[in-house]
């Protein structure tokens, strides 16, 4: 991260934590299997670890905030990252925290928010959506299915109200969110929220920390279902 505050972007990242983190993972379907509870766990912080290992890295980003209150998570995470604890009345609750943390910390900055759950998420990627993203006062990001969201923004100045939850791109849109332009196959659009996201997701790549839960797992083999 660099350290020019003016024109640099704060990003804050809700994570529900453990044990419920992820629930959908453990539902089948006719052609993935469930994943079982301990690689749920797991995956759901290495996905988290995942996509902060890439907003870190993105020269653009310059703070940080993850809101939570699981402390395997918060003990973890690196002394860039500045947490704050989660309220407990659901994501919506959460981001708005997590965001009136970053307008008081850094109130000259545009602000992002993402879900933890992007395993798969590039540099790049990031940079190219938050570049579109300084055009639009507010922008939102579908997530792959264009049902979703993975990303909304704001400008400095910019009142955000999260309406994360199911059809929640459009909620945004309908919130004065622009539609970021952002490509169907950006990894920033490949959230993971079923055992066939996953599928998808390492056929396609994804970060160290979830490549390793995987390979820690031998017995779930979703690439093979
Ligand atoms: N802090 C916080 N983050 C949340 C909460 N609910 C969801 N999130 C996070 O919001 C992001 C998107 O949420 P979902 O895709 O629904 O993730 P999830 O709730 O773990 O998944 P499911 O249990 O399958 O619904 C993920 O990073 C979650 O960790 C919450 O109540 N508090
Ligand atoms: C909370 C959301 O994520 P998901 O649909 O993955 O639960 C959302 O897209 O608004």
């Amino acid at each position: 991260m660099q350290s020019d505050e003016s024109s640099q972007w704060t990003v804050v990242i809700p994570f529900k934590g453990s044990p419920d983190a992820k629930s959908r993972l453990a539902m089948a379907d006719e052609h993935y299997p469930s994943v079982e509870t301990d690689l749920r766990v797991r995956l759901s912080i290495a996905f988290l670890q995942d996509t902060v290992a890439a907003v870190l890295n993105t020269p653009c980003v310059n703070h940080l905030i993850v809101v939570t209150s699981d402390t395997a998570v918060t003990t973890g995470l690196s002394t860039e990252i500045f947490t704050v604890p989660d309220p407990g009345q659901g994501l919506n609750a959460a981001i708005s925290a997590g965001l009136k943390v970053a307008r008081t910390a850094t109130s000259e900055a545009p602000v992002a928010v993402l879900t933890g759950d992007l395993p798969s998420l590039v540099t790049d990627d990031l940079a190219t959506a938050l570049k579109l993203a300084e055009h639009y006062p507010r922008g939102v990001v579908p997530d792959h299915q264009g049902i979703g969201t993975t990303m909304i923004t704001g400008l400095a100045g910019e009142v955000i109200t999260p309406h994360f939850g199911g059809a929640s791109h459009l909620a945004h849109q309908r919130k004065g969110h622009a539609s970021l332009p952002v490509s169907s196959d950006s990894t920033l659009r490949q959230d993971v929220d079923t055992p066939r996201d996953l599928a998808r997701a390492l056929r396609h790549g994804v970060g160290t920390a979830t490549q390793n839960s995987m390979h820690a797992d031998a017995h779930h083999c979703p690439e093979i279902a």
